[in-house]
């Protein structure tokens, strides 16, 4: 039988949608082979954007109409069942399986069958995450609407960290509050540290539970993990996305009482909550209006990670990189100095040339290298790609791939034969 299976990953303002389809390779192992993407940008920012493709075809579009992540889920779904050139899913009902990324996963380690139990807790969720997780919940929603047979897999960002120290999870805060409210360091971007820890182990030679690195997953959100063993030991966002490295619209670390100096009006809602959404001005001054479109007037770090850039962009750079050198020499002590890999990921990561060969630079002092043609030429290497001159302790980009790593954690799934509808 045809299974489908289709990732969708919704960013705060943004949704990536993927089909994929099951296959067996020659020697009987399973394959997923890509039929095509949808990626709908600038989600808030109306018009939102449209990147399609599909092997070798690409098309891009503005859509007006769209102004929420259910719009932007219904046109995707739509376009890849009237799109003759993937046969294989000519009606909505070609589709078996739908997985989720779900940025905050609370106590969830594992990846889980969507059930209204399971359903309700992620929701409830949304109170710890509300920029994030209710787009996925909304889209939860609208698979149940317009894929009511489909089998729902909740994936979660925050589930690769659960391996945590209790030191490292836990703020130093009263533990009885810490506890009620579950406010800890919960880590996110875990989708992509997992498919990094398998994809960096292959390339190794090595098994999982012996690999030792430093990832960098550095996109428009942007965060760092020390990696032991096959395991999450640290990484630098906490109990929300907002602390560790600053990003696109986000400060990163700060004084938390910064924001009570910023703005008088710190715990009111911000004029962007719905009814069903709650957000204050503090957590919308600090996710979409700081980082490097507060700094710079842009959020594309390819005009920022330039050395001919104006000082503006340039104060912008040097606080990144400050940043990432910072935590990558605290993740290096973590590990004891015994590390395999450094890894760079995620739109910056993968694509700025500059930005590794700074950050390299400054960590030379814990014995990284950086050969400057491999870096130049990293794009066309392939998914992973060595780019330093040793062989002791690498240093590797990794085309990062959370839509894979869900379809790939879907296929895998214990119990996914079990009949499992939402309700
Ligand atoms: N050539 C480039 N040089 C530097 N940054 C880039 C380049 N191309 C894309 N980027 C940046 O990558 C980020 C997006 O990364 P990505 O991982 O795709 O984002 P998201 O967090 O939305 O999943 C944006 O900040 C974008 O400006
Ligand atoms: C967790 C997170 O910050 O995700 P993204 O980088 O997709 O915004
Ligand atoms: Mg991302």
């Amino acid at each position: 039988m045809t299974v489908i299976i289709i990732s969708i990953n919704a960013g705060s303002s943004s949704l990536k949608t993927t089909l994929f389809i099951e296959e067996d390779d020659a020697a009987g192992n399973k394959n997923l082979r890509r039929l095509g993407s949808a990626e709908i940008s600038a989600i808030n920012q109306p018009p939102a954007k449209l990147k399609y493709k599909r092997g070798s075809y690409k098309d891009t579009a503005e859509l007006g109409q769209i102004h929420d992540h259910t719009g932007a889920f219904e046109h995707a779904l739509n376009a890849f069942v009237t799109d003759s050139e993937i046969p294989e899913v000519s009606k909505k009902e070609d589709i078996q399986y739908a997985c989720h990324r779900v940025v905050q996963g609370g106590r969830f380690r594992e990846d889980q069958l969507l059930t209204k139990e399971t359903f309700d807790i992620i929701n409830k969720l949304s109170d710890l995450a509300p920029l994030h997780n209710a787009a996925a919940v909304s889209l939860m929603l609208a698979c149940h609407r317009h894929l009511p047979k489909v089998i729902n897999v909740a994936c979660f960002d925050s589930g690769f960290h659960q391996t945590m120290p209790d030191y490292v999870k836990s703020y130093a805060i009263d533990q009885k509050i810490a506890e009620q409210k579950g406010l800890r360091k919960y880590g996110f971007h875990g989708l992509s540290y997992k498919y990094m820890t398998r994809r960096i182990a292959r390339h190794l030679g090595k098994p999982e539970s012996e690999l030792n690195m430093i990832a960098l997953h550095l996109g428009s959100g942007a965060s760092a993990c020390a990696i032991k063993n096959g395991e999450s030991i640290d990484t630098t966002m906490g109990l929300t996305p907002v602390s560790g490295l600053p990003g696109g619209t986000r400060t990163g670390d700060i004084d938390p009482s910064l924001v009570f100096h910023y703005t008088s009006d710190a715990s009111a809602l911000s004029p962007n909550s719905t009814k069903d959404l709650h957000i204050s001005t503090a957590e919308e001054i600090l996710n979409k209006q700081s980082g490097w479109k507060a700094l710079t007037g842009t959020t594309d770090f390819s005009k920022i990670a330039d050395p001919n850039a104006p000082d503006t962009h340039k104060l912008a750079f040097n606080i990144f990189v400050d940043r990432v050198v910072g935590y990558i020499g605290n993740y290096y002590v973590k590990l004891g100095g015994n590390v395999d890999a450094l890894v760079f990921a995620g739109g910056i990561g993968e694509k700025s040339v500059y930005l590794r060969e700074v950050v390299t630079q400054k960590v030379s002092c814990l014995g990284f290298t950086l050969d400057h043609e491999k870096n130049q030429n990293a794009a066309e290497g392939g998914d992973v790609v060595d780019i330093g001159s040793s062989d002791k302790q690498r240093t590797l980009v990794c085309e990062t791939d959370e839509d894979y790593e869900m379809a790939w954690n879907t296929a895998m799934h214990p119990q996914r034969a079990t009949s499992s509808t939402l309700w």
